[in-house]
């Protein structure tokens, strides 16, 4: 049975969720599913934006077909080629084999590449600024490359004031019926998933979203239909704002995170002593995560959340903790900037981990280091409570303004 909900007037939400899927790109756990958005204008000519994944490739040709009920698919704009939102374009030029398809320069080799499929005499291919009109609604095309992808594009609809945002302004999460972020608490219950898929799956690529930030920040938008998640149609601000900070490589909240390994459970204490004398020196923002048992993913969203950061770890082998040299080369993979850092070693006959800790935060653009070489040996002990308390000093000063 279809399963469809109307945007505007003309505008049809066709996706649908996956609830089970357990990683996202095979890597991301996604505990709370994800939606894969498609959306179909009914003009003179009917049009739609996107397809979605495989999964969920049964529900969306019946909401398809529900929308048109008995009108044909004119056209295919395709926003974005990764596979997620791309798997049905052959089915749906089996039942409609005479589809349009609009995409940029960029698009066409990627559907050859995945699919191999014959689509000559139905490439329509358009640029930046580009204009097409289905009738009563005029669409314009707007350049997004490596936002996330470089064929990455988005659709603004003029008449409507709808704009087609590709994967950006998306979020890991399964949809339930409510498709508008005026139906959901999503300060509560989506930001932290928001920002975990902006950061992981874009945050590389800060200037990039800054560029189109600057492109479609002049018009007039009433809805942002984004290929994962809720439609924004109210409070856009709130999302642009978000990916404004993010893309700059600003923190969201004055706080620390710490990530901490531990194999024994030494560095783990130190991590909460620290974490109870920060407290007791009034910073309350603070995320204390044992990263042998957070997905990395959660953080590098922390790590784009936090203003100052704590890393704790062993040394391993005349070398950092692997879980924890993990995480530093997602840092610096993702493009962490602009953090101020303080670094905790621990080693029982030769502590390494904080200088190199640190000579990899060094790589980073734009980190400030409150530490240098601070080495536990073995366990935190009495005689190291006036440095630690030196460190809470200097991290509660930058937060909430005195020690
Ligand atoms: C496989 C392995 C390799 C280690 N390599 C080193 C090392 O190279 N240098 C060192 O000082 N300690 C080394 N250690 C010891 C730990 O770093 C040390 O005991 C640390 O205090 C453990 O902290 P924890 O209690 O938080 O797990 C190693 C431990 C293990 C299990």
């Amino acid at each position: 049975m279809y399963c469809f909900r109307k945007v505007t007037a003309d505008l049809y939400w066709v996706g649908g969720s996956d609830r089970r899927l357990e990683r996202f790109e095979n890597m991301f756990p996604v505990p709370k599913g994800i939606a894969y958005n498609s959306y179909l204008l009914l003009d003179e000519k009917t049009v739609l934006f996107d397809t979605v994944d495989n999964a969920i490739g049964r529900q969306f040709l019946e909401n398809v077909e529900g929308v048109l009920s008995g009108r044909v698919l004119d056209y295919l704009i395709i926003n974005h080629m990764e596979p997620d939102h791309c798997s049905l374009i052959a089915d749906l030029l089996l039942r409609y084999p005479d589809m349009q398809i609009i995409g940029n320069a960029k698009t066409f080799p990627m559907i050859d590449q995945f699919y191999g499929m014959d689509i000559e005499g139905k490439k329509n291919i358009i640029k930046e600024g580009d204009t097409f009109s289905c009738g009563k609604h005029t669409l314009h095309f707007i350049m997004a490359p490596m936002v996330h992808w470089p064929e990455v594009m988005m659709t603004y609809d003029e008449t409507d004031k709808v704009l087609f945002s590709a994967d950006a302004f998306g979020t890991f999460g399964a949809l339930g019926g409510n498709i508008f972020n005026d139906e959901i608490d999503f300060d509560r219950d989506w930001l932290d998933e928001s920002r975990r898929y902006y950061t992981n799956i874009v945050g590389k690529y800060g200037v990039q979203v800054q560029n189109v930030l600057k492109k479609i920040c002049p018009l007039k938008i009433h809805y942002i239909c984004s290929l994962h998640g809720p439609i924004w149609r109210n409070n856009l601000e709130y999302i642009l704002d978000k990916y404004n900070l993010w893309s700059r490589y600003e923190p969201e909240v004055k706080g620390v995170m710490i990530a901490y390994a531990s194999m024994y459970g030494n560095t783990e204490n130190a991590a909460d002593v620290l974490a109870v004398r920060l407290a007791c020196a009034g910073v309350k923002n603070i995320a204390v995560h044992d990263i042998s048992g957070t997905h990395v993913s959660e953080l590098i969203s922390d790590s784009f959340k936090y203003s100052h950061l704590v890393l704790a770890s062993p040394t391993y082998n005349a070398g950092i903790y692997p879980v924890m040299a993990n995480y530093l080369d997602d840092m610096k993979a993702l493009n962490i900037q602009n953090r101020t850092v303080a670094v905790l070693g621990n080693g029982t006959w030769a502590p390494m981990s904080a200088k190199l800790i640190e000579a990899k935060i060094s790589e980073m653009k734009n980190m400030t280091l409150l530490t240098e070489n601070f080495a536990i040996k073995s366990a935190l002990k009495e005689t190291q409570l006036g440095a630690l308390d030196e460190l809470v000093g200097k991290l509660a000063g930058e937060i909430v303004g005195e020690a």
